[in-house]
């Protein structure tokens, strides 16, 4: 280049240089860059992790809940099967997970996420990994878990829930167990999935059969345990698209 075309500055200058406009790092670029760090973050993370379960349930379930004993109960099981345990590692059912499955010995894993009012990750979690972005972090919890097991919760666990079926259904994902822990609390949705989505036509009847529903934890772990044999005998139930 000559003349007009030479660049007043060169890319090494305007690297090295911090004077100037930082909107740069409020753009949807640099944003790509940090959601690409996500991924490769937890990638990193992970990948070496082992068979390993997903847990969701409430940040609001108390210690001394029911549902609380109830995801300690899972996270040993799940410990005492071989498998790592991986919740959102924040407070309630995801923390008596993972103390479950600390107290075990085994490993204790906490996917968490940056929000507004974050206490930052449980006591219990042993490997630890930070999201700014719900949708990265999400694909951890698919990832690396051959399984979901879903204790009482809200919308953050109704999200996580409804996403798996999703991923299922469709077969955006290889089929995999997701088995709801507490009848007495998901019983209604179930009931409504059956007598009103179904009945409407708005899912089919063998979508039901894509979710269990059982009261004891070690029932829950075994139904995840056995599709996971299964899978990796490649005897497992075969999921038909939804319609
Ligand atoms: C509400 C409070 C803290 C929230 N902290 C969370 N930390 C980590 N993960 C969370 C948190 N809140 C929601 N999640 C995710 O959603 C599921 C629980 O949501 P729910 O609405 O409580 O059912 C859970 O599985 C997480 O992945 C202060 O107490």
């Amino acid at each position: 280049m000559r003349g007009s075309q030479v660049p007043v500055s060169t890319t090494d200058q305007r690297l090295l240089d911090s004077r100037g406009s930082t909107d740069w790092l409020h753009a949807d670029p640099w944003r790509v860059m940090r959601i690409t760090s996500e991924f490769v973050n937890g990638f990193g993370a992970l990948t070496e992790l082992g068979p390993a379960v997903s847990v969701f349930g409430s940040a609001r379930t108390a210690p001394d809940a029911p549902a609380y004993r109830l995801g300690e109960e899972v996270g040993r099981a799940l410990v005492e099967a071989g498998y790592a345990v991986i919740t959102g590692g924040g407070p309630g059912a995801m923390e008596a997970a993972n103390k479950g499955a600390r107290e075990a010995g085994g490993t204790s894993v906490g996917l968490g996420i940056e929000l507004p009012f974050e206490a930052g990750l449980n006591p219990h979690v042993d490997l630890g990994v930070n999201f700014r972005y719900f949708f990265a972090r999400k694909t951890m919890f698919v990832k690396y878990a051959c399984g979901f097991i879903v204790l009482p919760g809200g919308f953050g666990t109704l999200d996580e829930l409804f996403e798996a079926v999703t991923l299922v259904q469709t077969q955006k994902v290889t089929s995999f167990p997701i088995v709801l822990v507490g009848s007495e609390y998901w019983g209604g949705l179930l009931g409504w999935l059956r007598d009103t989505a179904a009945a409407a036509g708005t899912i089919s009847e063998k979508d039901l059969s894509l979710l269990t529903l059982t009261d004891d934890p070690h029932e829950a772990v075994r139904v995840v345990v056995e599709a996971d044999r299964a899978s990796a005998r490649g005897t497992a139930e075969p999921t038909t698209p939804a319609g």
